[in-house]
């Protein structure tokens, strides 16, 4: 059989095959020399013994707030920092990428083919003993099986940190631009444009964006119901949507991706949006009046992703890391440096962003509680409590935590499919892709998970710790402290997120200046945007409540209500 089955070489050493069942570890690279790439160089040796584990870092950051105030107060410390942080981040990340789901070996089409998602780690071989190489049963568990026991929510729990609904539909409108599967060509495929390019609000391409454009001025088309500003119809911006036959055409909205009718938070994210894409279209022309629609509109265009980069590092990221260090979008910080401005996407990036489990079972609107099932496709309730409501009450609500056993009813489906299409590609072990971002391989399944009763569960379907698959390590891997996840969501994940962001068009020397954004207005508006002031700029009158976090008091509130249900039954 194939030696390489058995992952032989280690610390990113390339494994060949030979005939005889030898093989060889190419070690280039790496630091490391040996038969199995097993050898620290002196200078790695040095290197090894100086960095911080993720885990000490991971707690250095989540405590000694006096220490990062101090440091988030000096400029040359904290730029030092957060070069420090993109580069780290970034270098792990393989650019140009290197490998595709259909080989297991580097191909010019992994650099080339942009219809492929980029893998981190090539797939498993085919003539391999077993689905993880050489470990694990000959047959995986059934997904659904897997689902059922390690994913169905038993009761709601809590994100820890108290992360709010309008965290989870930030989540699913941001990722959504540039996590879309090609279904027709297979789950390795896709046909989003490998970053922050807007299509959210855009669409996927000129021919939905150009019905999506109204053509004066630069603005998108939009409609004033109750005296607010939505997006339009299909029936007047006929761009595809996925709507259920329930929903006439003129009740759908036409908006940046075909599905974001599913859900009133996906319709709030794309409104608000449309909303600033307009009103900065309004500043603009007065900056520039004899511009025409085109350059008002691809210039808008150009502001408002670097607003959303902008609002995805400082309030999105900052919320998700929990750090005390504060994380700043300075793009000037990569210049001078070797940082490639190109980015692919990875299947396995989309895999991790899989937080289902974010979303409650039920949506609380100013009072009125709607079920999963009435609040999807609904296209009234947006329009009937109105922006304000919406904002309010999803800052309010808390998320569910992103943990084993909290996947919803409605959202188990997609659990599963991502099961399926981890095996369909062949993905590598949990195990494997800890080494693969430097994190140590877990010895047991109690120390993923750091409780017995899934432990226990998880060695009955798997047998053995190296077979846990990818996106069942990362959901039911105990979770750091003061986070929200595991050391591999945020370790795997966190290389992809910033290299997503870093790696922009706008973000490279050629673009990051005044004249890229019509002159400093523009330049300004990247430079003060926040999630806060997308909102406020948006809504009539006083700001409202936006956070990405439930504030305490609602949730000291909420926690008496519960408990006077609770209390006055157990006083009964
Ligand atoms: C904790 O929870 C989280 C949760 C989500 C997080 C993060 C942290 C981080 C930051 C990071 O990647 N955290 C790892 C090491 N930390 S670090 O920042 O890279 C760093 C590395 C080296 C030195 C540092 C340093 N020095 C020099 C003292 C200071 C500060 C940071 C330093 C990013 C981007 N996330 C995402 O957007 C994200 C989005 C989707 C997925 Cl699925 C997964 C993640």
């Amino acid at each position: 059989g194939n030696p390489c089955c058995s992952y032989p070489c280690q610390n990113g050493g390339v494994c060949m095959p030979h005939s005889n069942s030898q093989y060889t570890c190419d070690c280039t690279g790496t630091e490391f020399y040996g038969q199995n790439c097993e050898t620290p160089t002196l200078l790695q040796r040095f290197k090894l013994l100086l960095r911080p584990t993720p885990e000490t870092l991971h707690t250095w950051l989540v405590h000694n707030k006096w220490l990062w105030d101090i440091v988030n107060s000096m400029t040359f410390v904290k730029d030092f920092i957060m070069k420090m942080v993109v580069l780290i981040r970034s270098n792990i990340v393989d650019a140009p990428p290197t490998y595709t789901s259909d080989h297991e070996y580097i191909t010019l089409d992994a650099a080339t083919n942009l219809s492929y998602f980029t893998r981190a780690l090539p797939p498993v071989p085919r003539e391999c003993p077993t689905p993880m190489g050489v470990v694990g049963p000959k047959i995986l568990p059934d997904p659904k099986l897997v689902a059922e026991k390690l994913f169905r929510r038993t009761e709601f729990k809590r994100d820890a940190l108290d992360s709010s609904v309008l965290l989870t539909f930030f989540a699913q409108h941001f990722t959504h631009m540039f996590f879309k599967t090609d279904m027709k060509k297979g789950p390795g495929f896709t046909w989003g444009g490998h970053g922050v390019d807007g299509s959210s609000v855009y669409g996927p391409d000129k021919h939905t964006e150009n019905l999506l454009r109204s053509f004066t001025d630069g603005k998108l088309k939009s409609q004033m119901i109750n005296g607010e500003e939505w997006p339009p119809y299909v029936s007047d911006a006929p761009v595809k949507m996925l709507y259920p036959p329930s929903v006439p055409k003129d009740k759908q909205f036409a908006l940046g991706h075909e599905f974001f009718g599913l859900l009133p938070g996906l319709l709030a994210y794309g409104a608000i949006w449309l909303r600033e894409h307009n009103r900065v279209c309004e500043i603009l022309k007065t900056e520039h009046p004899h511009w025409d629609d085109e350059q008002l509109f691809q210039t808008t265009k150009l502001i408002i992703i670097g607003e959303t980069i902008k609002i995805v590092i400082e309030d999105y990221v900052q919320h998700l890391s929990n750090y005390h260090f504060k994380l700043f979008f300075k793009p000037e910080l990569m210049f001078g440096q070797s940082f490639q401005y190109s980015n692919r996407i990875s299947v396995e990036f989309n895999h991790l962003y899989h937080w289902h489990p974010l979303m409650p079972d039920n949506f609380n609107i100013s009072g009125t509680d709607y079920k999963l099932r009435n609040f999807m496709f609904n296209t009234e309730i947006p329009v009937k409590h109105g922006m304000r409501q919406l904002v309010e009450s999803f800052s309010s609500q808390h998320a569910g935590k992103v943990t084993f056993r909290n996947h919803g009813a409605g959202t188990m489906h997609v659990a599963v499919d991502t099961i399926k299409h981890g095996r369909e590609l062949r993905f590598q072990s949990f195990n494997q892709y800890r080494k693969r971002f430097r994190l140590k391989p877990y010895s047991s399944f109690q120390e993923l998970t750091g409780e017995t009763e899934i432990a226990a569960e998880l060695e009955s379907l798997y047998e053995d710790i190296e077979a846990v698959e990818f996106y069942v390590g990362v959901i039911v891997e105990r979770h750091r402290e003061q986070s929200m996840f595991g050391g591999g969501m945020i370790e795997i994940g966190g290389p992809f997120s910033v290299k997503g962001l870093m790696a922009n068009p706008i973000c490279s020397p050629k673009y990051w200046k005044p004249s890229t954004f019509g002159g400093d207005v523009g330049f300004n508006i990247i430079k003060t945007a926040s999630l806060k002031k997308l909102f406020c700029k948006n809504i009539d009158g006083d700001c409202p409540l936006v956070s990405l976090k439930v504030p305490q008091t609602v949730s000291e509130a909420q926690a008496n209500e519960k408990c006077d249900s609770q209390c006055s039954k157990n006083e009964l």
